[in-house]
């Protein structure tokens, strides 16, 4: 059996997750370099949960260098099954208003800034994004926060963007048409990630904000984000609370097989494999590069 332990990962406004008892805050080092942050373990109910907060706190890093390898190597290290990502986003939907949580089901990754894999040169391997949010999860979280009262849409494509800049109206107006429910700049890097590291990820999209398309409201900036992420943070902690409460003691295989992604997706060889590289790969892919 392998034990559930939920990783919640902190963006923009959420640099500490209320309600978590017998906090015990650790430097995780990991082959990749530093994460963002200590990771900040302890419990809710039974669950184990491992708090990251993805920009660190007093937020230092941007979208760009964010370490995101070492984020989710640490979080893979310690044992997190399940990953809870907390961000904030802009909404291309008059009715996904701020304020609204949107569980995505889809990404749209065009970031180009960013290391967005753990394999390459000596260790290449082909991960199926097909359907990057683990379902599971993500029902998990519609039932909690169906439970709390809190409004979301269950479904939706988050574009991921590089950033720090905001979009331009002409940018945003063509995310819009190309069927894009919501924007941030992290998520789709992270799910990646996650994938390869075989950790079941579901996001929280939580509305801040129109970006810059919407004639009665103003345009996207910091400030209006951090408002209504403060304005949120109960909301989403509420949101974790309950579904970590729910949560089975034993991690429950994933339907789509995110707990298993590198079964069929490693190609290189095994006399051709970079031994610098497998090593580095001790915890993300220990379980398909250890000898059996
Ligand atoms: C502070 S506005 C832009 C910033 O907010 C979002 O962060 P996160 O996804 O970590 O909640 C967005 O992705 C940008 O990083
Ligand atoms: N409009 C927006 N664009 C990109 N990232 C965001 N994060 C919050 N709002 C955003």
């Amino acid at each position: 059996m392998t034990k559930a332990i939920v990783g919640v990962i902190g963006g923009s406004g959420v640099y500490h997750l209320p309600g978590l008892t017998d906090l015990r805050e650790e430097a995780v080092t990991t082959p990749w370099g530093e994460p963002s942050d200590a990771l900040r373990f302890g419990r809710i109910g039974d669950t184990e949960a491992v708090f990251l907060a993805r920009h660190g706190r007093g937020h230092r890093f941007s979208p760009s260098t964010i370490n995101y390898r070492a984020n989710i190597d640490a979080l893979k290290r310690v044992g997190v099954t399940d990953i809870i990502a907390l961000s904030a986003c802009g909404s291309f939907h008059r009715e996904l208003y701020p304020g609204m949580f949107v569980l995505i089901d889809q990404f749209e990754d065009r970031t180009y800034l960013r290391q967005s894999t753990f394999f390459g040169t000596g260790l290449v391997a082909h991960v199926s994004m097909a359907h990057p949010i683990a379902p599971r999860l993500r029902r998990r979280l519609a039932a909690a926060a169906q439970a709390e009262g809190v409004a979301f849409k269950d479904g939706g494509t988050y574009l991921c963007m590089e950033g720090p800049q905001f979009s331009s109206l002409a940018e945003s107006l063509g995310y819009q048409a190309r069927g894009a429910d919501v924007i941030g700049m992290t998520g789709a890097t992270e799910a990646k990630l996650a994938r390869e590291a075989e950790i079941c990820y579901a996001t929280v999209a939580m509305v801040t904000d129109y970006d810059c398309w919407h004639e009665e409201h103003d345009n996207v900036d910091v400030a209006a984000v951090i408002k209504v992420m403060n304005d949120n943070a109960e909301k989403a902690a509420r949101l974790v609370a309950h579904a970590l409460r729910d949560f089975p003691a034993e991690h429950e295989p994933c339907p789509i097989g995110s707990d298993r992604a590198l079964d069929y997706a490693l190609i290189t060889h095994a006399e051709a494999r970079d031994p610098e590289l497998v090593r580095k790969l001790d915890a993300v892919a220990g379980r398909v590069l250890r000898p059996a």
